[in-house]
């Protein structure tokens, strides 16, 4: 790899000193959250969006909570401008809304911005200009002074366009900022707070992005904190921070700036956005939710906004995505769902003891860092069979859609031929199969198979003393046979021995399964011809399960 040809970030921009405070620091509330999806996310789109896929998003974002939002580049194309003017002209925004424009520093997209935001209640006008050395000298042709006139030139004009209209504000970024000289960063920033005259009660948003990610995120959190220190009239600026993903650590970036002081920050849902994508709001949001923190917007519904999201931006969230992703609360791996299938018995357990629903008990179930249904999801796919899995995960999902109590001796058994089938196939098995597989394996052969046993009855001759009576066929032979034991099944198995079958029932459990068919559930390990065979019952009486599983174990034995 021609690794040669980059240079170490120290390399490219001078980096603030390193007295920093930003490590020992906690994320404590949520900074204000602005989703740039309807500008930033949407410059990036192969087909970006037109006003009814905007209006479905903003609306989104309203109900979900936020209160600050990006809605386009109005001076950018006729859709975007349509779309300001749309939400101007329908006059339906809430109260604690605010809206966002974006615009480069050129009079003429500054008029044009001006024009789409009039009759807007509340907007906050964002002016941009790139301002590291090559955005200076490649791109913008102008040295450090007159790229600073250029920015205060646009600033004044909008100030001069705008400045007068009740419900403005300001936002300014130095594009670039995380490759800017930190002296020249304050310089800009500094006379624009000054220019706008910015105060506690109409602050400037001084926005500083790292607009394409260079450096791990704690380079970003001292560019940051210094900022945060040496910005002039800190109390009349909000701090904001735009973090992209190009090195995959955007959310990082992000959080480690919030420690290092930005109260703001902006991104798009699910990370949309150029390249990589802008810092996932999304995951952001549940992170801070996951250490104890109201992230102060609503995801009980991660499922409707993932929807929401996808069909407005036309790509799809990836499987794996935190939080969201189809697979993310998903375990294949067999100790995995072991621990899985403990931690949420255990958990039940605990918000039973405190007499709480357990949608409010305290959540520690193993490898979920935060409980699905917080989400909106449910457990059904917590816990799914492959090749990959063991016997917890299979008992967990047989208990959870059929009621099964599995006997844990039966457990490796059933695991072993669930292997046999996942291994052979190479795919996974739904719990429907797997269901078929458990009642092909133990309770068919009580049913049909060598040995059947229909009609038949029980009777308490005395006390103690019980007799089995019924029609055996073996080998398509029928017998009529009878036999007496101290209970139902010792009875039976005197009546097989009668004929020749040689069965001793070592182990015995039943229960009830809950639910409108009112199911019981018979396990028996029968010593057959002197090994031992599992068999079990499934059946709306508790007594013919026993028996089938019974005559399960002994098909089973002879089917070999
Ligand atoms: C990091 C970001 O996300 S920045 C936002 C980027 N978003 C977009 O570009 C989406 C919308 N953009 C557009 O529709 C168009 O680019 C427009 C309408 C804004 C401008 O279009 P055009 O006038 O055709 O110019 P073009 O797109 O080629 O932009 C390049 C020009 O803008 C100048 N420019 C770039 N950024 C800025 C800025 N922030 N302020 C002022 N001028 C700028 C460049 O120097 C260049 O000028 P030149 O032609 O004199 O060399
Ligand atoms: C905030 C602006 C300038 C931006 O989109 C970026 O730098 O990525």
């Amino acid at each position: 790899m021609p690794s040669h040809r980059y240079l170490p970030v120290h390399e490219r921009v001078p980096l603030p000193s390193s007295s920093r405070t930003w490590p020992a620091r906690r994320i404590e509330r949520a900074p204000l959250w602005v989703p740039v999806d309807l500008r930033d996310g949407n410059q990036a789109l192969a087909e970006p969006m037109d006003t009814a896929r905007k209006r479905r998003l903003f609306d989104l974002q309203v109900a979900m909570g936020y209160k600050e939002i990006e809605v386009g580049y109005p001076s950018a194309s006729q859709t975007d401008f349509d779309f300001v003017r749309h939400l101007a002209e329908r006059d339906d925004l809430p109260e604690d809304v605010t809206v966002s424009v974006f615009t480069a520093a050129r009079a003429d997209l500054i008029d044009r911005t001006a024009e789409a935001v009039q009759g807007l209640p509340r907007v906050l006008i964002h002016l941009y200009t790139a301002t590291a050395p090559v955005w200076r000298d490649v791109v913008l042709g102008r040295s450090r002074a007159e790229l600073h006139r250029l920015v205060l030139d646009a600033a004044g004009h909008l100030l001069r366009r705008v400045g007068d209209r009740p419900g403005v504000r300001f936002e300014f970024s130095p594009e670039v900022f995380n490759l800017t000289e930190p002296d020249y960063v304050l310089e800009v920033c500094d006379s624009v707070t000054e220019l706008w005259d910015a105060s506690p009660d109409r602050p400037v948003v001084h926005n500083l992005p790292a607009t394409v990610e260079v450096a791990t995120p704690n380079v970003y959190a001292d560019q940051i904190e210094y900022a945060d220190r040496h910005l002039a009239r800190r109390d009349s600026v909000i701090l904001s921070v735009h973090p992209h993903n190009d090195r995959g650590t955007g959310v990082a970036c992000a959080e480690l700036a919030v420690l290092a002081g930005a109260q703001r920050v902006e991104g798009c849902l699910f990370g949309n956005g150029e390249r990589t994508g802008n810092v996932d709001l999304v995951t952001l949001a549940l992170n801070l939710h996951a250490q104890g923190v109201d992230p102060m917007v609503d995801l009980s519904d991660i499922d409707t906004v993932r929807e929401v999201v996808e069909h407005c931006n036309r790509l799809p969230v990836h499987p794996r995505h935190p939080y969201a992703g189809d697979l993310v609360h998903t375990a294949f791996s067999g100790t995995h769902q072991d621990a899985i299938a403990k931690g949420l018995a255990h958990h039940a357990k605990q918000a039973a003891e405190l007499g709480v629903p357990p949608e409010q008990a305290p959540w520690a179930v193993p490898y979920l860092p935060i409980d699905p249904g917080d989400i909106g999801r449910t457990y059904e796919e917590v816990i799914r069979i492959n090749s990959q899995s063991g016997k917890g995960g299979i008992a967990h999902l047989l208990h959870a859609h059929r009621g099964l109590e599995l006997p844990p001796a039966l457990r490796p058994e059933l695991a072993r031929a669930v292997q046999r089938v996942t291994d052979a196939t190479g795919r996974e098995l739904t719990r429907e199969e797997l269901w078929e597989l458990f009642r092909a394996t133990y309770v068919v052969p009580g049913l049909e198979g060598r040995v059947t046993v229909a009609p038949w009855s029980t009777a308490e001759v005395s006390p103690g003393v019980h007799r089995f009576t019924c029609r055996l066929r073996v080998d398509g032979v029928e017998h009529s046979v009878e036999g007496i034991g101290n209970g139902p099944l010792s009875a039976l198995t005197d009546a097989l021995r009668g004929i020749g079958v040689t069965v001793d029932v070592l182990d015995y459990r039943e229960h009830s399964v809950g639910g409108s068919d009112g199911h019981a559930a018979a396990y028996a390990r029968c010593e057959v011809d002197g090994a031992p065979w599992w068999g079990c019952g499934w059946d709306t009486s508790v007594l013919t399960a026993s028996v089938n599983a019974v005559v399960a174990a002994v098909n089973r034995a002879k089917e070999v």
